[in-house]
């Protein structure tokens, strides 16, 4: 285990902003920290890093107690969301900064720049200033950065949230290939649920300073541990006091099986799904149905249908205990995925 973080507990004033964690990030993973805004992640980050010391517990990289090192002691880089380069130094020397401060031969310091510079592909603007870049290639530097001093872990605390959403997605793509090439331990700061599913191999879900789930991407959306990790994976709606995703729910215009008896109320076409609003007797809201527009076609449904609706086997379902789940009324208001 890499990164052995026990018994933590971080208090601001009377707040507390971190209960009991306990975790154990592996050696060479990327690891994502998943939540809502406030919950604790950065805090979390910044504790693992030495920027902040935990009010108790302690905190373990790659076997030696790291809690009471100085985070310039503890061989980690950092990015974070808003980057600050040095301006008036070149993409290489910002590159090559962490090598610099530590004295090493100039030799190794060039050698160093130019294997990082190729990496991160920013080798052609090695002599440009940080403001001749983009938002992404900025990005792409301070990664650069972080890793010339050959960090044993890499922490990033929401390294792409200041850039447009296609930046974003490209520069996800490509931190899971770079972490593929270098497999140093990543731990990586998101609220962005899609983020987090196609990127990491774990996911911690972090809300008001608890861990609510940790495991493997396919882990939590299959088995979501409770209402809070389904409702901030994706989009869901209630039936019979469960949550369920709004695709699990197969819907016929006959009655089968134990599927429960609704009417559409609205028919909503988003690229290549329809999404039902069935009013169903007892619900207090219209349950969500998703599908293909073909399934829609094929089954002839329309407003004012009378449909039939049942999860399908296997489908992901969790008792509703009276929590609301934060994601889940943006998420319908938003296209279903
Ligand atoms: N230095 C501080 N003094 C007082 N309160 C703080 C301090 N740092 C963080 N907090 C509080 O602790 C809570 C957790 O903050 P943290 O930044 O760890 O959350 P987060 O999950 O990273 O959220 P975000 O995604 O918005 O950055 C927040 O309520 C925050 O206001």
């Amino acid at each position: 285990m890499s990164i052995r973080i026990s018994g933590v507990n971080k208090s601001f004033g009377d707040f507390a902003a971190l209960t009991d964690i306990d975790l154990d990030l592996p050696s060479g993973q990327l690891t994502a920290l998943l939540g809502p805004s406030g919950g604790g992640k950065s805090t979390l980050l910044r504790i693992i890093a030495g920027l902040e010391l935990g009010d108790t517990g302690t905190v373990e990289i790659e076997g030696v107690d790291a809690t009471r090192l100085p985070a310039r002691k503890r061989n980690v880089g950092f990015v974070f969301q808003h980057y600050a380069a040095f301006r008036h130094m070149s993409v290489a020397d910002n590159v090559g900064f962490g090598l610099r401060i530590r004295k090493r031969p100039k030799a190794e310091i060039a050698a160093r720049t130019q294997e990082m510079l190729e990496l991160v592909h920013l080798a052609q603007f090695a002599d440009r200033l940080p403001a001749q870049l983009s938002g992404g290639q900025r990005q792409r530097m301070a990664l650069a950065r972080a890793l010339a001093i050959e960090p044993t872990v890499l922490l990033l605390d929401e390294p792409f949230g200041a850039l447009d959403a296609k930046v974003r997605k490209e520069l996800r793509d490509w931190l899971r290939r770079l972490h593929d090439e270098v497999s140093v331990t990543t731990v990586f700061v998101t609220h962005d649920q899609e983020e987090a599913l196609e990127v990491a191999d774990r996911i911690v879900v972090i809300n008001n300073g608890r861990v609510e789930q940790e495991g493997t991407p396919d882990q939590l959306y299959d088995e979501p541990a409770g209402e809070f990790v389904m409702g901030f994976l994706g989009p869901v709606t209630t039936l019979q006091g469960h949550l369920v995703r709004p695709h699990d729910l197969e819907v016929e215009t006959h009655p089968f099986g134990a599927a429960v008896a609704g009417h559409v109320e609205r028919l909503t076409r988003i690229g290549f799904e329809v999404r039902l609003d069935v009013s169903v007797a007892g619900e207090p809201v219209p349950v969500l149905v998703t599908l293909t527009r073909a399934d829609a076609a094929r089954k002839a449904l329309a407003e004012g249908s009378d449909v039939w609706i049942l999860p399908v086997p296997g489908a992901s379902r969790v008792a509703i205990t009276g929590q609301v789940p934060l994601a889940a009324e943006d998420d319908l208001a938003a296209p279903a995925r």
